[in-house]
């Protein structure tokens, strides 16, 4: 049987603390400040993605979710295809006994395990599992700093998937060539695991506003993006990190849930307003502010990406006793299990009830319960998502 060049991997989702909000550079997605964000577990947030190359394949092809997704020419997945095609042809060029398969068109197979195109960050887990099935599939001694290059031409917060546990994406200087736009790792996931967060699905739609047009008019509309970008965010990365260094949860909350609350007033404040959040994420802020109230140092930190849906961070300790506050102002159709127990609604002492009403079932759409994860992974072929003539298993 001819060779068969393949690889499997998966890759996480990453929700920022401190956000990625415009670029300063369109094509080469080099944006206008500095973000950091927590990966979170591919145990139950993950991409998973196959991606082969042959001599028979007459195309370039890719499958997300059982469906082809045409790669436009010049677009961000032939971006990131062709860039680690080149990759390739340096290592051939390097490495003369290596197999010539860098002229060789790929099939890529892949499949998110959570709704896509809907505020879950699926852009970000999705291109880095596909420039990290390449680099696998190209057996590349390139670092995940260096594939983090590639990963923030496909999708900007990307380039933050290519790592596990606590993530900076510096912004860099390079305006000409953005070779030094990457990700970096402040703290690997074990550094601090009790770090969990609690996801409310608000909506799981594709929303109305994209990212990145939502930020392309903010950059040409906002005054209030151009103070954080100066005055505000370089000084929060530091904060953050040294947070993080020390596992200060009180600072690193307050600086989280302020940085959202920055972000979101940043997206008012673009001409004509973009309203990412709705009466149910205010509510949740709401709430999580009253818990945060009863006690000296933050608890739970909430932050919203550009959509309704909430992610609340917070300490092992504490979790259950913050998803039973959910439960409360939230009911589930389901049971919500934590720590192998069913989680009851239920107030804190001395919470006030008033600052918000309860809603149906089915406000919030679902809660995940997940934690600070690793980075990208390599699967087994016996998880491959391609068959044997190079075709996804299943299409849907
Ligand atoms: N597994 C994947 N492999 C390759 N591309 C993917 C994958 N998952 C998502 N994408 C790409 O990302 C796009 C969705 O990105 P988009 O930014 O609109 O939504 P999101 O990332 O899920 O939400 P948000 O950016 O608000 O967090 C998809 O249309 C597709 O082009
Ligand atoms: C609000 C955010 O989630 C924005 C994510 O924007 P994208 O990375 O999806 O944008 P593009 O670079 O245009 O693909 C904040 C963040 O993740 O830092």
């Amino acid at each position: 049987m001819s060779n068969v060049y393949q690889a499997t991997t998966s890759a996480p989702v990453n929700i920022a603390c401190i956000k990625y909000w415009g670029k300063r550079n369109e094509s080469l997605i080099l944006p206008t400040n500095s973000s950091l964000s927590v990966t979170l577990s591919q145990d139950n947030l993950r991409s998973t993605t196959t991606a082969r190359a042959d001599p028979s394949f007459t195309a370039d092809r890719l499958w997300l979710n059982g469906k082809e997704d045409i790669i436009k020419l010049g677009g961000r997945l032939h971006t990131c295809i062709t860039e680690m095609k080149r990759l390739r042809a340096e290592f051939e060029a390097a490495n003369p006994d290596q197999p010539k398969i860098a002229s060789f068109n790929v099939h890529i197979c892949s499949f998110n395990n959570f709704p896509t195109a809907a505020g879950l960050a699926s852009s970000a887990s999705g291109f880095a599992a596909l420039v990290y099935a390449l680099s696998r599939l190209y057996v590349l001694p390139h670092s995940p700093e260096d594939l983090s290059l590639i990963a923030r031409r496909g999708s900007g917060s990307a380039c933050r998937s290519l790592f596990g546990g606590f993530v900076a994406w510096d912004m860099g200087s390079d305006d000409a060539t953005g070779s030094d736009s990457k990700a970096r790792q402040v703290a690997p996931e074990s550094h601090w695991p009790e770090m969990e967060a609690l996801i409310c699905v608000v909506n799981d739609a594709k929303k109305g506003t994209s990212s990145t047009s939502g930020m392309q008019r903010t950059v040409v509309t906002s005054a209030l993006l151009q103070h954080r970008i100066s005055e505000v965010v370089p000084s929060r990365m530091a904060e953050i990190e040294r947070a993080i260094a020390d596992k200060r949860f009180g600072d690193f909350a307050e600086i989280t849930m302020r940085d959202s609350n920055q972000f979101h007033a940043v997206a008012l404040d673009t001409y004509p307003p973009i309203f990412y959040m709705n009466d149910v994420s205010r509510a949740i802020i709401a709430i999580i502010t009253e818990y945060n109230r009863l006690s000296e140092q933050p608890k739970a930190a909430y932050t919203y990406d550009a959509g309704p849906n909430a992610v609340i961070y917070a300490l092992t300790l504490n979790v259950r006793e913050i998803a039973q506050l959910v439960l409360y102002y939230f009911p589930q159709a389901e049971k919500v299990v934590i720590g192998g127990k069913e989680v009851e609604a239920a107030l804190p002492e001395g919470f006030n009830e008033a600052v918000a009403k309860r809603w149906e079932v089915g406000a919030v759409k679902g809660l995940i319960h997940t934690r600070v994860g690793d980075g990208p992974r390599v699967l087994s072929d016996s998880e491959a998502l391609l068959n044997a003539q190079g075709m996804p298993k299943t299409i849907a």
